[in-house]
C-alpha cells in the first residue's frame, strides 16, 4: 500500500494536502483542472518534491527522505526523457545502470524489455529517428527494466493520436498486469481512466480525495468533478 500521510505543500502561491492511501496492485488515475496539483503529487511521490509535512510510505517503509534514485518508483513523463545521443537500448539500459557499464544479463535485459514493447530491430537506432509512439513504447521499456512496483506516468501520451494513446495505455495495463505493479496515472480524459482505472482521485480545490472506484466515481460525480467535467 502507498500511504500518503498528512501531505502538504506549499509553491509559491499554490497549496496542496493529501492523505489517502492506494491499495497495491490498484491503477490510480488522478483527474482534475488544470494547475490543481496532479503533477505535484506525483513530484511529491517520486521524490523530486519534499513535503513541508507529512510522510510518504511504501509497505509501512518511511520513503520522505529517499532520494528519487532509491524510491521503489518509476516515472513516465509527456517528453519520455531520452537523451538524443544515445541509442534506443542505451536510453532503456540508463533505467538499469547510469553509468551504462551493462553485463550481459543486463544487455538481456534491455534486448527483451525492448521486445515486450514491440521494438526489436531497433536497438541502435537514435530516439530522434523513432516515431511519437516508438519513443513512447522505448520509454516503457526503461519502466519495465527498472522493476519498480510504483510506476507513476505523467500524461507520457497526451501528444499521441487517439488510437495510439489507447494502444499504448493497454500496453501499460498489460505491463502492470504482469508485474503485479502499482500505476498511478495523471488523467485529463475521462476515457482513459474509464479504459484502466481500478480508481480515481479528484485533485482541486488544493486538496485529493481518496481513491473512489472508477464506475461508481462517474456513476455518481462528487462536486469537483462535475465542475471538471463540465454540463
Ligand atoms: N516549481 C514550482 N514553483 C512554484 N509553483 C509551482 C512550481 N511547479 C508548479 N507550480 C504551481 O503549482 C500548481 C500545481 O501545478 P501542477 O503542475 O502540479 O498542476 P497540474 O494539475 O499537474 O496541472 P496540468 O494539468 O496543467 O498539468 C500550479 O499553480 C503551478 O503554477
Amino acid at each position: 500500500m502507498l500511504r500518503l500521510e498528512h501531505l502538504t505543500l506549499t509553491q509559491g502561491g499554490f497549496a496542496l494536502s493529501a492523505d489517502l492511501s492506494v491499495a497495491t496492485g490498484s491503477k490510480l488515475a488522478l483527474i482534475g483542472p488544470s494547475g490543481a496539483g496532479k503533477s505535484t503529487l506525483l513530484n511529491l511521490i517520486a521524490g523530486f518534491s519534499a513535503p513541508d509535512q507529512g510522510r510518504v510510505l511504501w509497505q509501512d517503509a518511511d520513503l520522505t527522505d529517499l532520494p528519487p534514485g532509491q524510491r521503489p518508483v518509476s516515472i513516465l513523463f509527456q517528453d519520455n526523457n531520452h537523451f538524443p545521443h544515445l541509442t534506443i537500448a542505451q536510453n532503456v539500459g540508463l533505467g538499469l545502470r547510469p553509468d551504462l557499464k551493462l553485463s550481459e544479463d543486463e544487455q538481456r535485459q534491455v534486448r527483451e524489455a525492448l521486445h515486450h514493447v514491440g521494438l526489436s530491430g531497433m536497438e541502435g537506432r537514435k530516439p530522434g529517428t523513432l516515431s511519437g509512439g516508438q519513443q513512447s513504447r522505448a520509454a516503457l521499456a526503461r519502466v519495465l527494466v527498472q522493476k519498480r512496483p510504483l510506476i507513476l506516468l505523467d500524461e507520457p501520451f497526451a501528444a499521441l493520436g487517439p488510437a495510439l494513446k489507447v494502444e499504448m495505455l493497454q500496453l501499460v495495463d498489460q505491463v502492470v498486469q504482469e508485474t503485479g505493479g502499482t500505476l498511478i496515472m495523471v488523467s485529463h480524459q475521462p476515457e482513459d481512466a474509464k479504459a484502466i482505472a481500478s480508481h480515481v482521485s479528484v485533485v482541486a480545490g488544493g486538496t485529493v480525495t481518496a481513491p473512489i472506484a472508477t464506475d461508481q466515481l462517474f456513476a455518481n460525480p462528487p462536486q469537483a468533478l462535475r465542475d471538471y467535467l463540465g454540463g
